[in-house]
């Protein structure tokens, strides 16, 4: 079995203080530790073991247990009875080849490694002596003062990306680390005084797992039977699963042979082989979550039972499939009595009313009723109960999660539809994948519902089956534009150049350009085109200022002011160089109305800014940038003609300025700008950037034509 090691305490009874090593550990586990590590360096060997006997009571499988260093104390304490689990090893203790041959294969064991060498050394040893690797000081610590010197997070990633083992990073970790880690790499967080001086060991140890959970997709597995349909089972629960944002698995309990209409044949598989299909999954993948549905019969669901017991997944959501909807018992009283066994092993039930009222031994009559059915189902089996309202008759369809002496309510009017082949089965499971995302019991189904409600609602538009029709499980997920492959920011500037090309081609073949490149342009022309320009950097520097305000980061707030500051500074330049007696400009020439071409331009620009959308204005502005500095960067290499690179040329100052190393440097910055945020929003949405890019760029052509054609 894969251990998970997503959170693991290693115990320092000074740290425990009064509480003392065994209650510390007895509320970790509460609140989720996977992993406890017993590590005290002065007790003797035969104190050690009579420590580990006392926490494999405490403990009572619901967590790993390990020692450290103490080889032949788990010896002992195996030898007495206590499960004890493997041993963690430094690179100084017993050798990992001695206690892997004294443990057995089965046995946890850790070594401690934070260099390439001992890395290395890890790897040569036959494959399956280690089991994962401790990998520290992530900071320096109290906690051992002979610590090596700390990786930092950076060092940690490094290491694990040079690790096939799972690596657990350990030393000065707190709960602010969780997701830096885990996104790091780590398979868990080892922690000592996170957990030992925290006042409410529980408390702190649920904050860790809720984080845990929150920065990684859940591995959700549902424990099944197949609806060949679709609707239900483990069709459904994958679907469901996937839709709530995790990572799906399905073992098979039965094959039926069913549609929308009804159930003609159920198939059951032997039962060693669904064990062999569970440990398949547990052998390898780490299980966040389960969600059990149809069990066919006892002996099925006792097959669960022990693997469960053996591989205690964190979360355990099981929907007791029992009743159909005709209201037909679908188990014999030898399965039903087993079920009852399973549901102590349970988080979460989530039957519906007819199951609640086997479940409890009595008929439920009512909403109230159920409510104190689920009471009395919750405190039975120590699981909070889902009662589920849908089978009640009436406008109203209630939900409420009653369990820890609480019942919250969930409302809503009944969704007029008769889609609700597997509502049970994509409930439960939404719910299983929310509560792995680290969503509170409360919160996570009142997101799996709504989901649910939406599925619901937007079922009508499938169409299949001529019986009752499935849930549309990604009908929220289609509607919010979840069938676009999204492109990335390098994708869309890419594509979006590509749409400007003829633009660009007929810029390259304007007289202007021809002839400003080959120094023939008449100089009125120029002056023309330089009083033009004078005038629509005045009001691109307010578009720029627009965009400033709107910006969603500071970053981009700098930049399009900077650009701002840009425009005005260039237009101040333009007046100061060609109002010049030299120059032979009159004030008058220079301070030209605008051309039509100038105003059709700024128009567009005005239109984006002031229509408050960040996303279209910004894709108007960057044709600005990137024409300019592709023409300049080409005029610069000579694609031209030799001549504009020639000081002499007469426009030669002026040719230069398109060239600026800055001014590329910003128009990269501003497609990545541009091009970032088209990657985020919607399909819809990029289409109207697009557009807004294009027409901005079809402005500019017409721009650069005005001098010689306007
Ligand atoms: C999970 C984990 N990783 C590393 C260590 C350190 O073990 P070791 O190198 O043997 O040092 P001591 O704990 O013996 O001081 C650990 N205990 N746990
Ligand atoms: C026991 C131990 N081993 C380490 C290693 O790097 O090998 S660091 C460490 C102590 C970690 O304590 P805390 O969580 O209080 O910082
Ligand atoms: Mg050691």
């Amino acid at each position: 079995m894969i251990a998970d090691l997503s959170l693991y305490l290693v115990t320092d009874p000074e740290l425990c203080g009064e509480r003392g090593v065994v209650e510390t550990v007895r509320q970790a586990v509460d609140g989720g530790v996977r992993v406890v590590q017993l590590r005290d360096k002065k007790a003797t060997d035969a104190e050690t073991a009579a420590q580990l006997i006392e926490l494999s009571r405490v403990i009572d499988g619901r967590a790993l247990l390990v020692v450290n260093d103490r080889l032949d104390a788990a010896l002992a304490a195996r030898a007495a009875g206590a499960r004890v689990d493997g041993v963690h090893l430094g690179q100084g203790d017993v050798s990992v080849l001695r206690a892997r041959a004294e443990l057995g294969a089965g046995a946890l064991i850790g070594l401690t490694a934070n260099s390439r060498a001992h890395l290395d050394a890890a790897l040569a040893l036959p494959e399956g002596s280690v089991d994962y690797l401790g990998v520290g000081v992530i900071r320096p610590t109290k906690t051992k003062p002979d610590h090596p010197p700390a990786l930092g997070v950076d060092g940690f990633r490094a290491f694990a990306a040079a690790s096939p083992l799972p690596c657990v990073a350990i030393g000065g970790v707190g709960i602010d680390d969780t997701e830096v880690l885990r996104d790091a790499g780590a398979a868990g967080l080892a922690v000592v005084s996170a957990l030992c001086t925290a006042p409410d060991p529980a408390v702190a140890a649920a904050a860790f797992v809720r984080q845990w959970r929150a920065a990684g997709v859940p591995r959700v597995l549902s424990i099944a039977g197949s609806d060949p349909s679709g609707g239900a089972g483990v069709q459904a629960d994958l679907k469901s699963i996937a839709a709530s944002g995790g990572f799906g698995m399905a073992v098979i309990t039965a094959l039926t042979a069913q549609n929308t209409q009804g159930v003609r044949a159920v198939h059951v598989p032997p039962t060693g082989f669904l064990r062999e299909q569970l440990d398949a999954i547990s052998d390898d993948i780490v299980i966040d979550a389960v969600k059990i549905g149809m069990l066919a019969n006892a002996e099925v669901i006792r097959t669960v039972i022990d693997w469960l017991d053996s591989v205690r997944p964190p979360i355990v959501v099981v929907d007791p499939v029992m009743v159909a909807t005709s209201g037909d018992r679908l188990l014999d009283a030898e399965a039903e009595h087993a079920l009852g066994e399973l549901l102590t092993r349970a988080d979460v039930i989530t039957p519906n009313l007819g199951e609640l009222a086997v479940l409890v031994g009595r008929d439920v009559h009512g909403w109230d009723d159920a409510l104190a059915a689920g009471s009395v189902l919750s405190a039975a089996v120590g699981a909070r109960v889902l009662v589920k309202g849908g089978h009640l008759v009436g406008a109203d369809a209630p939900d409420a999660l009653v369990g820890d002496g609480a019942i919250v309510e969930f409302e809503g009017a009944r969704i007029a539809t008769g889609n609700t082949h597997g509502t049970g089965c994509s409930l439960s499971s939404a719910l299983a994948t929310r509560l792995a995302r680290g969503e509170a019991p409360a919160d996570a189904v009142a997101e799996a519902r709504a989901w649910l409600r939406e599925s619901l609602r937007e079922s009508e538009a499938l169409a299949v089956g001529q019986g009752h029709g499935p849930i549309s499980h990604f009908a929220g997920l289609w509607a919010r534009g979840g069938l676009e492959t999204r492109p990335t920011a390098e994708d869309i500037a890419a594509e979006w150049w590509a749409s400007i090309a003829d633009i660009r081609s007929e810029i390259d073949e304007l007289p202007f350009i021809r002839a400003l490149a080959d120094g023939t342009l008449d100089r009125d022309a120029f002056v023309f085109y330089l009083a033009q320009d004078a005038l629509y950097l005045r009001e691109y520097a307010r578009v720029l200022a627009e965009a400033s305000r709107l910006a969603p980061t500071s970053a981009e707030q700098a930049f399009w002011a900077n650009s701002a500051h840009g425009s005005i500074v260039g237009e101040l330049e333009l007046h100061a160089s060609w109002l010049t007696p030299e120059a032979g400009v009159s004030a008058a020439t220079f301070a030209a109305e605008h051309a039509p071409a100038t105003l059709a331009y700024l128009d567009h620009l005005r239109a984006t800014a002031f229509g408050g959308d960040y996303a279209e204005l910004i894709a108007a502005i960057l044709p600005c940038f990137w024409l300019y500095d592709d023409l300049g960067r080409r005029l610069h290499a000579g694609e031209f003609g030799e001549y504009a690179r020639d000081p002499r040329h007469p426009y030669a100052s002026w040719l230069a300025t398109y060239a600026d190393p800055a001014f590329e440097q910003a128009t990269v910055q501003a497609i990545a700008y541009v091009s970032q945020t088209a990657a985020t929003v919607t399909p819809e949405r990029r289409t109207i950037m697009r557009r807004a890019f294009e027409t901005a760029a079809a402005h500019e052509r017409e721009f650069f034509a005005a001098p010689l054609c306007g």
